[in-house]
This record gives structure tokens, sequence and C-alpha cells, in this order.
């Protein structure tokens, strides 16, 4: 009762500090445009973290007129709330996409041994679902890129972008080469942190790890995270690059509006418009320059083989007459695929426990200045860059990473993590429910380069049949490998003085599937992963970027589809490599960098 009138009283205090609609709010909510023409000279299909970063800067050309397209309608009040980010998945904010059935391979201890494959529908897409940490990756990543025929995408070519979206809270930070200040993407910490956050940091230190910015000049180490939060609420790309140029004239916005074909003309091979729905109604919109496709790394290739640019054989068997034959669209795709959470139980009161969390204290005080346990992101507090075995020890270009969070599944008693986890009801009455009431710490521990490679294909040749997706995860014995090795790690950690201060211990009750094999043998963590894999939905490839000469390229390094004029993507699914982190701020660096090529195409002064 207490927990519910708060939470209205928050609601209400909410709805007056951040919707307010004014045309001088610069966070004011996003309305439909009036009228729609039959022509633009770019349609962008897809307003999410690259999409909305393309439609504004597209629209910094007055004479250009741009259509944003958006399957789902706007951000909500609760999708605010860093520290409930899981809350959104599984809602109509998601897509609710499932993987396949991957048979001894992975989710084996997951609802019907499927895992859950969330991505956000609304706008800012992905990045109003996701758990906000800012992570770019590391510098060999992208030089890898640039190294495989991708001429401009080298780390020092990109470096640029990254900070010129960015507006750093963080003075320390702020200050530095690697650091943007204006720019419209607020990020900044949490704003709070709990006892276990600072004992992350020393215990880092005592294995050996540094405390710095995996965002800076080095990778490895361990630190706070980061967010792309503003005064501790959630920034998306929506409300960092749309909401405040959302009145601009040359501008139009359509949600709701589901893009189902991209209209190619057979003989020219040239792209001219888009087909899409809205109400029951189909819609046929023209781009005189080009359609930009930044529909993310499911979505995206899906429409591709919609519109008949994909495997033909695979397309012919659906119906799909193929336009342009055989790109390997869908093909290479990878993730990061994390064990679901390594826990350790702890003698002391500090965990992020719900009702520490979500109380009348709490919710006002987030309401009115943002810092309290509610502005964490998704409830991870510290992030760390590790080497495993298999790494080179002289190189800056770790192989594991950590997400630290200062409770466990348990924390919310079962009211959502647990499902958005896909954690099965046997699981979590056999593994979870006897700790529920108990304090506990956990890692996330997640093979950074994955070696695995799965597919996206079509189901069928409707446009709102959910694609097949196989991420195949684990089919390389290396990505397990690594994995195991995270756990040892984690282990570690918990081995550290500050963590036995506090009697950290690791939990060992035998996850269900996995009792037949001895706890703490190699053998028994590889159970447990394949078990419990939770993705982080780092998913890369799909409609990869390679030169001319790449069998496996869909996109050239200008973005452009092969064989296809006039049509770009530009999303996570060009990705030839998956960055050694989290994909967000990637995916707004891709935006901005297919806004220059854009510009570099099309604008003569
Ligand atoms: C639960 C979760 C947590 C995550 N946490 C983090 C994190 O903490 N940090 C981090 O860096 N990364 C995180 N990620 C990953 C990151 O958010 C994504 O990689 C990134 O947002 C992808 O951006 P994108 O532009 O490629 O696609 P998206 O942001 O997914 O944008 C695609 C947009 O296209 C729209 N769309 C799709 N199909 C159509 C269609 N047919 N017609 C019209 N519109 C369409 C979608 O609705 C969506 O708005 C997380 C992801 C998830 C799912």
């Amino acid at each position: 009762m207490l927990l519910e009138l708060s939470m209205t009283l928050g609601t209400l205090l909410g709805k007056y500090f951040f919707l307010r609609d004014s045309a001088n709010n610069p966070e004011g909510v996003i309305r439909d445009s009036r009228s729609i023409r039959t022509e633009y000279d770019f349609v962008i299909i897809g307003a999410g973290s690259a999409g909305a970063v393309i439609a504004n800067r597209l629209t910094e050309i007055d004479e250009w007129k741009v259509l944003l397209l958006e399957a789902g309608g706007d951000e909500n009040l609760w999708g605010q709330v860093p520290a409930a980010a899981a809350d959104i998945q599984l809602t109509e904010r998601d897509w609710q996409y499932q993987t396949e059935v991957m048979r001894g391979q992975a989710c084996l201890g997951l609802e019907n041994q499927r895992c859950l494959w969330p991505r956000g529908k609304m706008m800012g897409g992905t990045s109003s679902i996701n758990y906000m940490l800012y992570v770019r990756g590391n510098r060999r990543d992208y030089d890898q890129w640039a190294r495989l025929g991708n001429y401009g995408w080298s780390y020092d070519e990109v470096l640029p972008y990254f900070v010129k979206s960015e507006d750093n809270q963080n003075p320390y930070l702020a200050g530095t080469k690697y650091h943007g200040k204006g720019g419209y993407l607020t990020v900044s910490e949490a704003g709070y942190q709990s006892p276990l956050g600072a004992a992350f940091i020393q215990g880092g230190r005592e294995m050996g790890y540094e405390n710095r910015d995996g965002n800076g000049e080095y990778q490895t180490g361990f630190m706070f995270a980061q967010g792309t939060i503003r005064k501790g609420h959630r920034c998306s790309s929506s409300k960092a690059f749309i909401r405040p140029i959302r009145k601009r004239k040359n501008l139009h916005i359509s949600m709701h509006s589901h893009v189902t074909k991209i209209l190619i003309d057979p003989k020219t091979k040239q792209a001219y418009g888009v087909q899409f729905q809205k109400r029951g109604k189909i819609y046929h919109i023209f781009a005189r320059k080009e359609v930009i496709l930044s529909a993310g790394d499911t979505a995206s290739p899906h429409l591709l083989m919609l519109s008949g640019i994909g495997p033909a054989p695979h397309l012919q068997e659906k119906g799909i007459y193929p336009i342009y034959a055989n790109l390997p669209v869908g093909q290479n795709l990878h993730d990061h695929v994390a064990l679901g959470e390594v826990i350790f139980l702890i003698d002391e009161p500090y965990s992020l426990k719900e009702e520490r969390v979500r109380n009348m204290p709490t919710i006002l005080n987030y309401t009115a200045w943002g810092g309290t346990p509610l502005s964490m992101l998704g409830g991870v507090e510290g992030l760390a860059w590790l080497k495993t075995k298999y790494a080179d020890p002289k190189d800056d270009w770790p192989d594991v990473q950590f997400h630290f969070i200062g409770s466990c599944v348990t924390a919310d008693r079962g009211r959502s993590v647990r499902y958005s986890h896909g954690v099965s009801d046997e699981v979590w009455e056999k593994y979870y429910l006897p700790i529920i009431d108990r304090d506990c710490w956990s890692v996330m521990p997640v093979t950074l380069r994955p070696r695995s490679r799965g597919y996206i294909r079509l189901n069928s040749a409707d446009p709102f049949d959910k694609p097949i997706i196989n991420p195949n995860y684990y089919s390389d014995p290396y990505d397990l490998a690594v994995t195991i090795e995270g756990i040892k790690l984690a282990l570690q950690l918990s081995q550290t003085s500050v963590f036995k201060g506090m009697n950290s211990k690791f939990y060992a009750r035998p996850f269900p599937g996995c009792e037949g094999y001895p706890m703490g043998t190699d053998d028994y963590w590889a159970c447990w992963i394949r078990s419990y894999s939770v993705t982080l939905a780092h998913t890369a490839g799909t409609c990869q970027m390679g030169p001319d000469g790449d069998p496996m390229a869909v996109v050239d390094p200008l973005l452009r589809v092969r064989g296809i004029r006039n049509l770009r993507v530009a999303d996570t699914s060009i990705m030839p490599l998956v960055p050694s982190g989290n994909t967000n701020a990637a995916a707004i660096m891709i935006g901005e960098k297919a806004s220059d090529l854009i510009k570099n195409t099309w604008y003569t002064k």
C-alpha cells in the first residue's frame, strides 16, 4: 500500500518534471507530424540509437526534407527510471523476439530452452530499453575494422564521432581528449554508489587492476559505470537527439509506422521509397535521394530480405523475388552472451534489494534530484575489463568484461528481472528461492570477442511474422573457455580482502541440470554457462560492412548496400566485428558517421 502510494506520488511528480509538453521544453513529448507528404529527400527507417542521430544531423540542412518512421510509439515515464530498466522488457515497447532452441548449446535452463531477444520498439529504439551503460569498446576493435578494408573506420577516425555526440558531466573526464562536452548525448555516473560499488573498485586494485576510465586511453581495469543518463534519468537517443529538435520544419515523424518493404526498382536496382502500415492503412512514400535503414541488428536484415535482398534460394523458398541475389544478409550474426550471474552471498545489509530501492524517501528524492538507488544503471554499478590466460598479457586488449551488480536476480523477489532473463519456474524454485532473503552481489562475465556465428532468416514472407534467430551461442569452444576463465576471475575477486571482509561466499548450490558435474570443475562451469545464457543484445554483423571482394559484405565502407543505389544501412548490423564492450555508444557513433557520409554524397553548397 505504502509502496503503491509512493509510486503514484512519484509518477505524478515525474509527469510534472519530465513530460511537460511546451514548445521550449527540450524534453517535451514527441507527437506525430500533422501531415505526411508523399515524397521526401530522405526516409529513415527506425528511430533507434543510430536512426535518431541521423534524423537530427540530416535536418541540420534546411532544404532537406526528412521522414523518420518508427514502428513503436514514444517512451513512457517508467522507462526513464534507470533502476527499472528490466521492467520495460516483455511489454509492448519490446519486440519480444526469441531465439531458436540451440539444442545442447545454450539457454538450456531457460523457459522453453530459448533465449529472450529483447529489442526496443519505441522512439529511441533499444537505447530506450537498455541498461544505459556508456561504453565504446577498445581502440584495437576499430583498428581491426579498418585493417579488414573498411577505410575511414579506424579508432582515430571514429573517436571524433564519439566525442561529437557527448556531453560528459564528469569534470575529470570532460576535459580529456577522449570525451566531449556540449553534445546532445548526456553521459554521467549514476549519482549514487552502494558500499559494494566502492568494494568492487578496491577489489580490482587488489587483483592488480587500475581504477580507470575504460573509455579513455586504456581499457583494461575497473571503473564505476558511466551511463547515458541526465540528472539521474534515462537519456535515450530520442531524448538526446530528437526531442530538442522535434519542431524542425523539415523533419516529419511518424510513429506506429511499421515499414513492410523497401521499394526497389528491379531493373535499375535503385531504392526509391518505402511501404509501411499505420493503423491498418498501407502507405507508399518516395525518397528523392536515399532510404536509410536503421531498424537494428534483427529488423534491418529482416527488412532487406523481405524487400528481395539476400540469399536467392532462401528468398525464393519463401516466395520473394530476389532483386539482388546472394548478398549474405543475416549471416555473421555474433553477440555478447553472458553467464546470467555468478552470485556471492554476504552478511552485511548492502544489497540493492527492492525494499531498499523502491520506498517513499528514495522515490521522492529521486523524483526531485535523481541521485538515489533508482538512478543506478539497471542495477549495474561497476564495469571491468580483464585478461584471462587467453589474452595477450602485454596488450591492452582484454578478453573478458565484468558487469558488477550490487545485488542479484532475487533482489526484486522474482517480480521482474527473473522474467527478463527467461528463468524457468524450475530454476527459480530450486536455485533462487532458497536465497531470496539474502544479501548478495553478482558478476556477469562475458567473452568480449566471440567466435561463434549464427544467422537471421525469414520465417515467411509476411512482414509481421518474426524472423528466425539462431545465434548459435558457444558453437565455438573458445567462447566457452574464455567465460570459464571469467568465472574464475570473479571467484578471485570474491577472495580479495574487501569482499572477504563482508564474508562474501560463492553461492555454490548446483544449477538445475548441472548436478551431475562436480562443483568447481570446468565441466560444471561449462554446463552452467550453457544453461544460464543471457544475451547482452550486442548483436553485430547481420548486414556486415566490408570492402569489395569481401564475400561477407552486405554494405561497403560508405554503408551503401552492394548492388543497390540510394540505400544505406546504418545501425549495429553493419559492424564487421562486435567491439569489446556494450554497443549503444558505437551505434550512436555509426549514426554520426553515416550522417557525414550522406552529407558528403549529397550536400553541395
Ligand atoms: C536489454 C538490453 C540492454 C542493453 N544494455 C546496453 C547498455 O547498457 N549499454 C550499451 O551500450 N548497449 C546496451 N544494449 C545494446 C544497445 O542498446 C544496442 O546495441 C543499440 O541500442 C542498437 O542500436 P541500433 O540503432 O542498431 O538499433 P535500435 O536502437 O534497436 O533501433 C532500431 C529501431 O528501428 C525500429 N524498427 C524496427 N523495425 C522497424 C520497421 N519494420 N519499421 C519501422 N521501424 C522499425 C525499432 O522499433 C527501433 O526503434 C542493450 C540492449 C538490450 C536489448
